[in-house]
């Protein structure tokens, strides 16, 4: 069973015990633009500590500059190298893995975070926030019409969380996927995110969308994919036994440090609670849980 941080000699022996302190972002640090309780306090400590903080979240809305620039907000300084997104994984598999040519382009079904990414890694990107004429209705009959002037060009479509959906952009996407040699990169797997007090629908399920259309199965590049973490242990050089994953969800975050040999920290501020913990296969168990990130900066400075 997972043991609950609740004292302050836990959070002593944590600090002893990892140097790497992995980061979700929406549902620990944040519900969107709501700063969650004493998380710039707890990060601000872990630095004071020596500790080594990256910051990976499966939103692929934005890029990792862009979060940079929603640290800021929040009066926290964070570097570009300490912030690995799912929109930059996403990117970096067309790069590395797939090894698409920067002279085909990607349809991006999602948001500035994918075009951002995959512009940087050489690639030109259509769709995603800059055809403003999808934002009506699609008519295939009329020439003009997006759907029909297709860029033959096109050499993979990336899918992540798209809060403009509509039937028009997932119809191009779809035209894309028909064709054998286009391939399917999704961001993430994520079903939901929680917002300011409710639960939205995340990327898991524009995805799911494209992948019932096409009857292609995508490729995965967020958390828990491997690749993503072997991306973050080259990049940071990272100990795996020192570090530990801190997150919201059970199925991407917690999954994502345990089948990689990370310890685990789950909080209770996003999308799980302690009934879906108790629920959980003693095998599945995060290694320690807590009511919010908060606590870790709380229970240190209690006692002193
Ligand atoms: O796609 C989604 O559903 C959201 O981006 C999801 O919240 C992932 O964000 P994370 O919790 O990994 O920061
Ligand atoms: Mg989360």
């Amino acid at each position: 069973m997972s043991v609950k941080i609740a004292n302050r000699q836990q959070v002593i022996d944590l600090l002893d015990s990892y140097d790497n302190f992995l980061f979700d972002c929406d549902g620990v640090l944040w519900l969107d633009t709501l700063l969650l309780p004493k998380v710039l306090e707890t990060l601000g400590m872990l630095r004071n500590h020596g500790k080594h903080l990256i910051f990976v979240t499966n939103n692929s809305t934005k890029s990792r500059e862009q979060y940079v620039e929603k640290f800021a907000k929040f009066g926290l300084k964070v570097s570009k190298s300490e912030v690995f997104g799912s929109a930059y994984a996403s990117a970096i598999y067309a790069k590395d893995i797939l090894q698409l040519p920067t002279d085909k382009k990607v349809w991006v079904l999602g948001g500035k975070g994918l075009e951002v990414e995959f512009g940087e890694l050489g690639y030109t990107t259509l769709g995603g926030t800059r055809m403003p004429e999808l934002e009506s209705p699609l008519n295939s009959n009329d020439p003009s019409d997006p759907i029909n002037h297709l860029d033959p060009e096109v050499g993979a479509v990336a899918v992540g969380l798209d809060t403009h959906l509509n039937y028009h952009r997932l119809a191009i996407t779809l035209q894309y996927l028909l064709r054998p040699d286009v391939a399917f990169i999704a961001s993430n797997i994520d079903s939901t995110f929680p917002a300011n007090g409710m639960i939205l629908p995340g990327a898991g399920t524009v995805v799911q969308a494209v992948a019932t259309c096409s009857h292609k199965t995508p490729v995965l590049c967020g958390k828990p994919n491997k690749g993503m973490m072997d991306a973050i242990v080259e990049a940071h050089h990272i100990d795996k036994s020192r570090s530990i994953m801190i997150g919201d969800r059970l199925n991407t975050d917690m999954k994502f440090g345990r089948d990689n040999g990370l310890a685990s920290l789950l909080v209770l501020t996003g999308i799980e609670s302690e009934d879906t913990l108790k629920a959980l296969d003693e095998k599945e168990q995060p290694t320690y849980y807590a009511t919010k990130l908060g606590d870790l900066y709380e229970l240190l400075q209690k006692g002193n």
